[in-house]
């Protein structure tokens, strides 16, 4: 969620109103990609060198994002009826108390839902997950809950914050020109995983924005790269994708969006 400053700065608007604003964009964007039938999202609220900002900002983040996230938990119809589950992903070791009390006590409100996830990486880094699940596994086997033996990939994403839920990423977005993944979520992204790059800030990203994202990702899934020299683009079978992705899509005469509904 990458232009909250820079959105605030060329409004000549008060910093925190560009959190602000990327609060409300995030509420518009989900409901979006639920409509189009994408099941988990997962934001980069808060990484672990943001602490390194000014206290007045993290605090304003830190409240935004517990007031946002009861809202949606809770309180908006929108969302009740999408039955979201919210999760955080993230160390929680470094977040102060009474934040840490207040945001799990909105994943405990939504604990029974089901139907969708939202994750919320904070605070988070991608390296700092990998290291905490490796140490996590260490403890399993010196405690002879686990054997050496049996330690593959599975047990590695079992062992991160996601514990096991996000496994593969289908798209992942980054908003404000920036072209770097900033230590997020390299272990989830697979040979598959589309990584889309807007020019877009964050505040501004709109139903469009993640519309076309979408659409472009359920398109790119339809063709296979046939001549790596020539970049030659080969457009695939129904029958060719079903192999390859497993379940099921539905046609691709269809509208591409229809075919979203695989996104996890
Ligand atoms: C999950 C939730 C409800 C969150 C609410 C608050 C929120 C939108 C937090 C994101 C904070 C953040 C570090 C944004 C990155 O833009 P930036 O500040 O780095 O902006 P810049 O790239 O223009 O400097």
């Amino acid at each position: 969620m990458d232009g909250n400053r820079r959105y605030a700065k060329n409004a000549g608007l008060p910093l925190k109103e560009g959190h602000r604003a990327g609060a409300e964009s995030l509420a518009k964007v989900l409901n979006c990609c639920f409509k189009l039938g994408v099941k988990d999202v997962t934001v980069y609220a808060f990484s672990i060198e943001n602490f390194n900002r000014p206290q007045n900002e993290i605090d304003t983040i830190f409240s935004l994002l517990k007031s946002r996230l009861a809202y949606i938990a809770n309180e908006d119809t929108d969302f009740r009826d999408y039955d979201v589950a919210i999760k955080i992903v993230g160390n929680r070791s470094l977040v102060p108390s009474d934040v840490l009390t207040d945001l799990e006590k909105i994943e405990e409100s939504t604990v029974s839902h089901g139907s969708h996830n939202l994750f919320i990486a904070f605070p988070y880094t991608s390296r700092d997950d990998i290291v905490h699940s490796m140490s996590e596994i260490v403890q399993k086997v010196k405690r002879d809950e686990l054997s050496v033996d049996s330690i593959d990939a599975h047990t590695v994403e079992e062992n991160f914050y996601y514990r096991g839920e996000a496994e593969k990423v289908d798209i992942l977005v980054r908003t404000s020109g920036h072209t770097r993944l900033s230590d997020y979520m390299l272990w989830q992204c697979h040979q598959d995983s589309v990584i889309e790059f807007s020019n877009t800030l964050w505040p501004n990203f709109r139903f469009y924005h993640t519309w076309w994202t979408i659409f472009k990702w359920s398109y790119y899934k339809t063709l296979i790269l046939e001549d790596a020299e020539t970049m030659q683009l080969k457009r695939i079978s129904d029958e060719e994708i079903n192999k390859r992705y497993k379940e099921p899509i539905k046609s691709l005469s269809h509208p591409p969006f229809a075919s979203v509904t695989r996104v996890a």
